[in-house]
């Protein structure tokens, strides 16, 4: 008979099964989005044709999706379970004390509560609530964590881990496009630096129609994303749009078992606009999926603390006059310091007001979130 061992760690407690929604049977405008095996990265010759087949998607849109990540099934099941779980808790549970983002100081470790900041000067709320976990690195013990999360920390951990291993991927092929040396990016965004990179669990609460048409049918404000690349995990309820070079906002299609990916503005800075921080924005749902609190999962990758935001001496750049071959005078920004004060401005507010023509600045870096 076999002897039962004693498991060294305590099981995680189980939780109810998150159910993905039924896709929307709506006759959307859908974006085309390049779909990348990364099955091939580890076979030979495998990262340098998945980068030319990326430079297309990345210099265009800025958005592509990845499947063959590595991820399992179950592992992704997991993380909505936890996700679900949490927002499940009771409203005063989840809002602990001391647990609540600083948006004060552009600290965007922790809880972000929907339902307190009004949209476009209107009187409805933002309806976006979320929970983003820092690395689980010694600098961050303290970052809030909430105790809800305790008993799944060891999973937690690991899927934080292996999505930054999987952006680490997707950097090789940046600084292959960009005929940089291949870990010229992943060095700036290693796991074990202290960086604003974040796992995120959100959550958009319905709202009436009436509501929504006051504020043009706005979830999330048309934006880039403030770090280097975006880890969202297919979403089956439409909604985040992308503007397109000619204007038009065309909905980002779910990809099965698959994660999109989206450049953000520092990635746009060391790439001279090479690799564009495209602009996005979430809407209301279509009828059959208005009703649906949507859940989402996300790994946010943010620079280093301490690396410079600076154009990277790319050869690509420079034959491209994107780059000349002086060294830029100005003083270079460091990676918290951009990310921080692009945290800070855009949510250290009582209204999430429109930004379109509006530009904001660090040092030399200079970001539009919607252009005219
Ligand atoms: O919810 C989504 O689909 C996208 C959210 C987003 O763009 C963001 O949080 O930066
Ligand atoms: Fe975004």
């Amino acid at each position: 008979m076999p002897i039962a061992v004693a498991p060294t760690q305590p099981l995680a407690p189980s939780l109810p099964k998150w159910q993905r929604p039924s896709k929307t049977t709506a006759d959307l405008p859908w974006a085309e989005i390049k779909v990348l095996d990364l099955a091939k990265f580890d076979l030979p010759g495998g990262k340098e044709q998945l980068a030319e087949e990326l430079r297309g998607a990345v210099h265009d849109t800025g958005f592509f999706s990845l499947i063959n990540t590595g991820f399992t099934p179950e592992e992704v099941q997991r993380q909505y379970d936890i996700g679900q779980g949490f927002f499940a808790l009771p409203k005063e549970d989840r809002d602990l004390p001391g647990l609540r983002c600083d948006f004060t100081r552009g600290h965007y470790f922790g809880y972000r509560p929907a339902h307190e900041k009004t949209v476009q000067g209107t009187d409805v709320l933002d309806n976006i609530e979320s929970v983003n976990i820092a690395k689980f690195i010694p600098a961050y013990e303290l970052e809030p964590f909430h105790p809800f999360f305790l008993a799944h920390s060891a999973e937690i951990e690991a899927f934080s881990r292996k999505s930054q291993a999987l952006a680490a991927k997707v950097f090789t092929l940046f600084s292959l496009i960009l005929e940089l040396p291949e870990d010229y990016f992943s060095s700036r965004h290693r796991y074990d630096d202290t960086s604003e990179d974040h796992l995120r669990y959100m959550i958009y609460r319905p709202r009436p129609l009436s509501d929504d048409e006051k504020v043009g049918r706005t979830w999330s404000r048309a934006h880039t994303d403030f770090g280097s690349l975006t880890l969202l995990w297919s979403q089956d309820v439409a909604g985040l749009q992308i503007k397109t070079a000619t204007g038009e906002w065309q909905y980002v299609p779910p990809v099965d078992g698959g994660i999109v990916c989206n450049v953000g503005d520092t990635l746009d800075f060391w790439s001279a606009g090479y690799l564009k921080s495209t602009t996005h924005r979430v809407t209301r749902p279509p009828e059959d999926q208005a009703h649906i609190h949507r859940l989402g999962l996300f790994y946010f990758v943010r620079p280093g603390d301490e690396v410079d935001i600076k154009p990277a001496p790319s050869p690509l750049l420079r034959r491209l006059g994107l780059i000349g071959d002086e060294q830029a005078t100005a003083k270079p920004v460091r990676g918290i310091d951009y990310v921080r004060a692009r945290v800070e401005n855009y949510h250290n507010t009582t209204d999430y007001g429109n930004r379109k023509g509006q530009t904001f600045k660090v040092g030399d870096l200079e970001i539009e979130d919607e252009a005219e």
